[in-house]
C-alpha cells in the first residue's frame, strides 16, 4: 500500500546503544562510510555530538554518539548517564546491539530496561550485530530471545534485524530500516558534512580512544583529554600543511599515570603513533602531536575539573 507520503524526504537523528564491544562504532563507521570531512560548524539542531550523517537521496540520517550507561559511583558518573538519557529522549530512533556471539544478559536488560523508562520512547531497532560470527540455528535462538524482551521489558521492537558491519551484510537494510522510522522533513546538515563534531573534541576523542586500547578495564573512565592548544604551524607552504597539537591526558592517581606512560614510555609512544595516525587520516593534514599525561587527583569527583574537561 502506498501511503501519502511515501517517496517524501525523511530526516532525523539516531543513536546505537549497547555493551561494551557489542560493535556500535564499527556499525557507525560502516553505514557512514569512509569518506568522514571535518566542517567546524557547530550543530544547530542538537547539542550533542554528531557521529557521522548519512546522506541518501530519499532520505539524511544524523548519528549520535553517546558515551555508555553506567552504575554511577561520581560525580561524572552521573553527568554522564544523564546526558545518555537526554540522548535518547531527544532521537528518533535508538539501535539496541545485541552481538550474536554473546547471549543476552543482565547487562543487556538493564539498558534496554532504562530505555523502557524514558518518558518519551524514541522508536526501538533491535540489530544482531556481528552476524558474521555465527550459525543460522544460533541466530535464530538470539533473535527468538530478543522478541521474548518485548514482554519482559514492556518495550515494542519496530524491527529485529541481524547485521554485519565487518561481513557487510545486511547493512543496507538496517539503513532502511532505520530512515523508515525518521519524521519527513528537509535536510538537516548541507550536503557533503559528514561530521560535524568540533575538531578538537574530535581530536580529544581519538586520543582517548588510543589511550584506552588494551586497559579499557584498568582505567575505564579515569582518562580525560584535554587539549591544550591545536593550529596549523604558521611558516609553511600552503600544500604542505603541519597541524601542531598539544594535549594532555589526564588520569587520577599516580599509578594510572604509569600505566598510560608504560615501560621506559612505550605506550605512550605507541597512543601517540596511534593518535596522531588516525587524526591525519580524518583531518586530511599531516599532525605533530605532542602528548602529556598529567594527574588531577580524583577529577572525577570536582566539578571544576568536570567542568573545564567539558563534561
Ligand atoms: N566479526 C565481527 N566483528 C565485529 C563486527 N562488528 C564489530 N566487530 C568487532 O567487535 C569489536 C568491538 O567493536 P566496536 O565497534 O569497537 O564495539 P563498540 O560497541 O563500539 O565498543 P565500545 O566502544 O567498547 O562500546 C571490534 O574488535 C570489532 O572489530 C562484526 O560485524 N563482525
Amino acid at each position: 500500500m502506498t501511503g501519502p507520503e511515501e517517496g517524501a524526504f525523511r530526516s532525523g537523528f539516531a543513536c546505537f546503544v549497547g555493551r561494551p564491544n557489542a560493535g556500535k562504532s564499527t556499525l557507525t563507521n560502516a553505514l557512514v562510510g569512509t569518506k568522514i570531512a571535518i566542517a567546524s560548524s557547530k550543530p544547530q539542531t542538537t547539542r550533542h555530538a554528531v557521529r557521522g550523517i548519512v546522506n541518501r537521496p530519499d532520505a539524511q540520517l544524523v548519528l549520535i554518539d553517546t558515551p555508555g550507561l553506567h552504575k554511577p559511583r561520581t560525580l561524572l558518573g552521573e553527568r554522564l548517564n544523564d546526558l545518555v538519557r537526554e540522548t535518547w529522549s531527544e532521537v528518533d530512533v535508538i539501535g539496541v546491539c545485541l552481538p550474536a556471539d554473546q547471549k543476552i544478559g543482565p547487562g543487556d536488560s538493564y539498558l534496554v530496561s532504562e530505555i523502557a523508562e524514558l518518558p518519551q520512547r524514541p522508536k526501538l531497532i533491535a540489530i544482531a550485530t556481528k552476524s558474521d560470527l555465527v550459525k543460522p540455528d544460533r541466530m535464530a535462538e538470539h533473535l527468538v530471545r530478543i522478541h521474548a524482551l518485548e514482554t519482559e521489558l514492556g518495550i515494542e521492537w519496530a524491527e529485529i534485524v541481524p547485521v554485519s558491519a565487518v561481513g557487510d551484510q545486511q547493512l543496507d537494510v538496517l539503513a532502511d530500516l532505520l530512515v523508515q522510522q525518521l519524521p519527513t522533513g528537509p535536510q538537516l546538515y548541507p550536503d557533503g558534512e559528514i561530521s560535524d563534531e568540533p575538531e578538537e573534541q574530535l581530536v580529544a576523542e581519538l586520543i582517548r580512544e588510543a589511550a584506552l586500547e588494551g586497559v579499557r578495564d584498568e582505567l575505564p573512565h579515569s582518562i580525560a583529554v584535554e587539549i591544550d592548544e591545536m593550529r596549523l604551524r604558521a611558516d609553511r607552504p600552503a600544500d604542505k600543511p603541519l597541524l601542531d597539537v598539544y594535549a594532555s591526558m589526564i588520569v587520577e592517581r599516580e599509578s594510572q599515570k604509569g600505566i598510560v606512560i608504560g615501560h621506559r614510555g612505550s605506550r605512550l609512544k605507541d597512543i601517540g603513533a596511534t593518535a596522531r595516525q588516525q587524526i591525519q587520516a580524518i583531518l586530511g593534514t599531516p599532525v605533530y602531536l605532542n602528548l602529556k599525561v598529567k594527574v588531577l587527583k580524583e577529577w572525577q569527583r570536582d566539578a571544576k575539573h568536570l567542568n573545564r574537561l567539558g563534561f
